[in-house]
């Protein structure tokens, strides 16, 4: 094998590395076995060639990055299923997935097939009854039929009482007819339903004996199953070009009268019977079950995206020199500008705060679905609530810093040969899907109000907001981290306690409670996302403290420097609230700036070890700027000369209309 040269001064950067690298990745990983499984699994992926691309994707026409995103997507399932363990059941698979990020080495853009796996199947297991789920199931784990998740329309995402889509029971035939009324109707957005999927469970408003007996959903064929060609009575497309995800195959889909059986509703929580009689579910809204599972799983995809371009950018930033900080002295690595430290290094604790609180959140999920599943709905509200808020801060925080990285790497990071802005196409959009988010804060916001009102009336809270039945002063600013989270939950119940009180003032100014809460919803949204910034910092530090206990002395200093540094720099960041709602006098504003700038030098020497822990491979990465040998300047010239445009040297443009316009002839 050749060896590798790496770059001298990322070579030098690891050698200054005061903790073992290999060791914060079995952290990461949950063991020295998971990252074992999780190398093995990437070396079996990468060993297929055919995943590879030859031409790279950019310069393929939208068409052909379909074509091969669905070609490789077939042989990518094929050998991921090879590497299934069959003893794995479902949450512990997708726990122990929790740190893959294989999908991207072979997708920079996605997979067409991502909806079956995150959307399609999940609904099938939460809405469908037992039969339901033993037929379908079957079929789809196989992939004998391909489906999506069909709920947004073009009139209407985050309303979904408003959905247009009309599913009428006829009790003559034992059907449901399906139909789009106006354009509006039209199903808009869902991944693979273009020209991928022949299936897709579609949410939609059930009509039975004349009367509106809300969303519910149904499994729908849409296409042959031998011939792919759309069924009739069912119109479907492509939504065109976007920002991101160009080959998810994001497609639309309009129903004319389109009859189906009356057992493809999915009966799981609400039933129609042979005549039409319909039987609620014991909770509308666990209809809505398929997007707290997606939310929960956004949370740990949010930070598996910011550490790959916090990866690229700190590499970047260890082998870019420029300008000069002493006349005398060769021009400095970049990330020795402390600027350049404060712009990444928050991007590192952002990832590790996440995972953590990611991994929290799967487990209160797979316990909250536990108790669903035996009829015990009473933590479904905090959930809902949790899965909200902390998809709502992971999503924003994501699209910030891994924008920030890319802003880090100067112009090089505006090259797709970065894969910077590609990896920001990926993050950018979770602020929108699966709930957009402000609606989703306005949710968050209405449990905290809920919450607000037990409390007066001496209820218990739920555990993630028992803190605001805390009346207890915060007498004394120590600057601990324990004390910052005390604070950060001050500043939330202050905030709520401001919002709670200026949504009552407005209604007893006469505004209804509608338009009350209407003016009232800037607070009220800033109050959920502090009560969000409450709860991650919360549980990063716990989780932190009671994972890392048994870790090395120098790693565990790490890892505590990165907890501190990610709780002072949103206390410097949300300074306003802080000496608004706790004793924060200006000395500590002063003790806490020079603490956050003395943790940027100490995490310094141990940037490249932070990054090179995340454990993410150069197929993965995708990056001439962001590969383990630092090789940054060879790769992006490699890169740029794979453009097509450097396949001739005179363009036959010239000919056409360059010369014969700077010649007077055109
Ligand atoms: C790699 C990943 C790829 C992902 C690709 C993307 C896929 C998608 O985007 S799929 C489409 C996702 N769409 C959405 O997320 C739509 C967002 N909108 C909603 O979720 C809802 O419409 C709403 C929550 C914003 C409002 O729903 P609505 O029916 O109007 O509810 P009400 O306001 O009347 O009632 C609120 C009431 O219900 C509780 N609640 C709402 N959602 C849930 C839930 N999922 N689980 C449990 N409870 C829920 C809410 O707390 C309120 O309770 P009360 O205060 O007690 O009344
Ligand atoms: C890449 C991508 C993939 C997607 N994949 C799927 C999929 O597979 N399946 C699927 O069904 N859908 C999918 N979607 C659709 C997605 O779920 C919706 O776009 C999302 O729920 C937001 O709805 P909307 O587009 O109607 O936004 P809107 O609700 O129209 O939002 C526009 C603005 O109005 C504001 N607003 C709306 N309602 C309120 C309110 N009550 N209070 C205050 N402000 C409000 C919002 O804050 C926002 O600023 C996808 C979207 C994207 C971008």
């Amino acid at each position: 094998m050749a060896k590798i040269t790496v770059n001298k001064d990322l070579a030098s950067e690891r050698a200054k590395c005061e903790f073992n690298v290999e060791e914060l990745t079995n952290y990461l990983d949950g063991g020295r076995e998971n990252t074992a499984r999780r190398r093995r699994m990437e070396d079996k992926v990468l060993s297929v060639k055919e995943l590879r691309d030859e031409i790279p994707e950019e310069y393929l026409s939208h068409k052909e990055k379909y074509e091969n995103a669905i070609r490789k997507a077939v042989l990518f399932y094929k050998v991921q299923k090879s590497l299934d363990d069959p003893n794995q059941s479902d949450h512990e698979r997708i726990r122990n997935s929790y740190r893959s990020t294989i999908t991207s080495a072979i997708f920079k853009d996605n997979s067409p097939l991502t909806l079956h796996i995150v959307m399609f199947i999940p609904a099938i297991i939460g809405q469908g009854n037992d039969e339901q789920r033993e037929y379908w199931l079957k079929r789809a784990k196989n992939m004998e039929i391909i489906g999506t998740y069909a709920q947004t329309e073009l009139g209407h995402g985050t309303f979904l009482r408003g959905l247009e889509t009309t599913a009428t029971y006829d009790p003559a035939t034992e059907e449901f007819v399906l139909h789009s009324p106006t354009l509006t109707a039209y199903k808009w957005w869902p991944g693979g339903l273009a020209h991928t999927a022949n299936y897709c469970v579609v949410m939609a408003i059930l009509y039975t004996k004349s009367k509106n007996c809300g969303i519910q959903p149904f499994i729908v064929q849409i296409r042959d199953e031998e011939t792919h060609m759309p069924l009739p009575g069912i119109k479907l497309g492509e939504i065109g070009a976007k920002l991101g995800y160009n080959t998810v195959n994001n497609g639309f889909l309009g129903f004319d009268n389109h009859r189906i059986p009356r057992d493809r509703m999915l009966m799981r929580n609400a039933q129609v019977s042979k005549d039409g009689t319909f039987t609620a579910g014991a909770n509308s809204k666990l209809t809505y079950g398929t997007m707290v599972y997606v939310r929960v799983l956004i949370v740990n995809n949010m930070a598996n995206l910011l550490a790959k371009a916090v990866t690229i950018a700190i590499r970047y930033s260890a082998v870019r020199r420029q300008s000069k900080l002493k006349p005398e002295d060769p021009e400095p690595q970049i990330l020795d500008y402390v600027t350049q430290q404060h712009k990444l290094f928050i991007g590192i604790a952002t990832s590790h705060a996440y995972s953590r609180t990611a991994l929290w959140l799967w487990d209160h999920y797979a316990k909250v679905t536990s108790e669903l599943n035996a009829g015990k709905l009473d933590n479904l509200p905090e959930l809902h609530s949790l899965a909200c808020c902390l998809k709502v801060l992971s999503s924003v925080d994501a699209a910030v810093f891994v924008e920030r990285s890319r802003l880090a790497c100067g112009g090089h990071g505006y090259m797709l040969s970065s894969n910077l802005p590609q990896t920001y196409g990926l993050v950018t959009p979770a602020s929108t899907f699966e709930g957009e988010n402000t609606v989703l804060l306005l949710q968050v916001a209405r449990s905290l109000v809920k919450a607000w009102q037990q409390m007066l009336n001496g209820r218990q809270l739920a555990p993630s907001m028992a803190y605001l039945a805390d009346q207890k002063q915060l007498d004394r600013w120590d600057g601990s981290v324990n004390g910052i989270i005390r604070a950060f939950q001050k500043v939330a119940r202050g905030k709520l306690a401001f919002s709670v009180a200026n949504f009552e003032k407005y209604q007893k100014m006469g505004l209804s409670r509608e338009d009350a809460w209407n003016k009232a919803s800037v607070q009220l949204t800033a109050a959920a996302e502090s009560h969000g910034r409450a709860i991650v910092v919360q549980v990063f530090k716990t989780e932190t403290d009671r994972i890392a206990s048994s870790l090395s002395p120098p790693l565990r200093k790490a890892l505590d420097q990165l907890v501190e540094l990610f709780t002072l720099y949103w206390a410097l960041e949300r300074l306003g609230d802080l000496l608004l709602y706790s004793p924060l006098s200006e000395v500590d504003v002063r003790d806490m700036q020079a603490r956050y700038e003395e943790l940027l030098e100490k995490i310094r020497p141990n940037a490249v070890g932070l990054v090179d822990g995340f454990d993410i491979r150069d197929e993965i990465l995708n990056s001439a700027l962001g590969a383990y040998d630092g090789r940054v300047y060879e790769r992006l010239m490699e890169e740029a000369l794979k453009s097509p445009l450097n396949a001739e040297p005179v363009n036959s443009s010239f000919h056409k209309y360059l010369k014969p316009f700077m010649q007077g002839k055109l």
